[in-house]
């Protein structure tokens, strides 16, 4: 009887977000028969995969495939149709899963207050949340600045940076959470290939640094192919292919063969009048 009140009462507490120095272990992340309509049209069909703890799992497709629609259903932004999402057990969706594992979510186009700082942009969650005492804020906010060679920005608005170095800000931040799972959504769009490469070998190295699980979603085929553990393809919704890196390289499958290795048609009217 009195353990049937003990776990009533644990499952009942509030679950906080994780303070400083708490320690994490990556999460798992497993999708199970997730479809996904607005309206009358289905932007997701019946897909099924799990992510392992600590890997970087990559989900690639043509445009408007559903890649970021599948993000923002493991990110608990929005509900699937029908299915479910668990994250170590917990539905993203429900706010005390939220609290209970630290996810961070890197957006496409950064997301960051022109009218903060650098620094006040990577302190402004953890403050409201006083997930710490302010020097330990300051602490892991210089580190996490200094993890992404961004000390040199830190009273800068975003809006005085690069396009790679408002990418890192965002990573930064994400980092400031001391994540367990983190989500990026295209963190090399619109990048040069050097810069590609740098925010690629970021996600290598805070996932050895941090242990973190990560999912991408990106069109970076660089990408996929050099830091995944994993990488599905998705096409029109479904999920065609999950294979790693490797297996990706010597699909037999000739539509994910075209849209790794695609070629341009030069007798395309578009490429002639380009090169005359
Ligand atoms: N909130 C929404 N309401 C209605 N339709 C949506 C919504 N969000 C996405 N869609 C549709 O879902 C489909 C998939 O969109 P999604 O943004 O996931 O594509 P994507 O694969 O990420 O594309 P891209 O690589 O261009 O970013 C598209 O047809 C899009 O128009």
């Amino acid at each position: 009887m009195k353990k049937e009140i003990q776990k009533e009462r644990f499952q009942s507490e509030p679950h906080q977000p994780a303070s400083i120095g708490q320690a994490r272990a990556p999460v798992g992340v497993e999708v199970s028969n997730v479809f996904k309509k607005y309206g009358p049209q289905t932007v997701l069909t019946d897909i099924s995969l799990k992510v392992e703890p600590g890997e970087i799992f990559t989900i690639m497709g043509p445009s408007g495939s559903g890649k970021s629609v599948l993000l923002r259903q493991i990110a608990g932004l929005e509900q699937p149709t029908s299915g479910t999402i668990r994250i170590n057990g917990h539905d993203p969706h429900d706010p005390d899963t939220r609290d209970r594992f630290a996810i961070a979510l890197v957006f496409q186009a950064g997301a960051l207050f022109n009218s903060l700082s650098v620094y006040d942009n990577l302190a402004l969650y953890p403050l409201e949340h006083r997930i710490g005492t302010h020097a330990q804020i300051r602490d892991r906010v210089m580190r996490a600045l200094k993890i992404l060679s961004l000390e040199n920005a830190v009273n800068k608005s975003p809006a005085e940076l690069s396009g790679g170095m408002k990418k890192r800000v965002a990573i930064a931040r994400a980092l400031v959470m001391e994540p367990q799972l983190l989500l990026y959504d295209e963190p090399t769009s619109e990048l040069d290939p050097v810069m590609s490469a740098t925010i690629s070998e970021i996600i290598a190295t805070l996932k050895e640094q941090y242990q973190v699980t990560s999912i991408v979603v990106s069109h970076d085929r660089e990408l996929a192919l050099t830091i995944s553990s994993r990488v599905a393809i998705l096409m029109r919704g479904e999920l065609l292919s999950l294979t790693t890196p490797d297996g990706l390289q010597h699909t037999d499958n000739p539509e994910i063969a075209d849209f790794m290795h695609p070629k341009i048609d030069l007798e395309n009217p578009r490429y002639k009048t380009m090169g005359a």
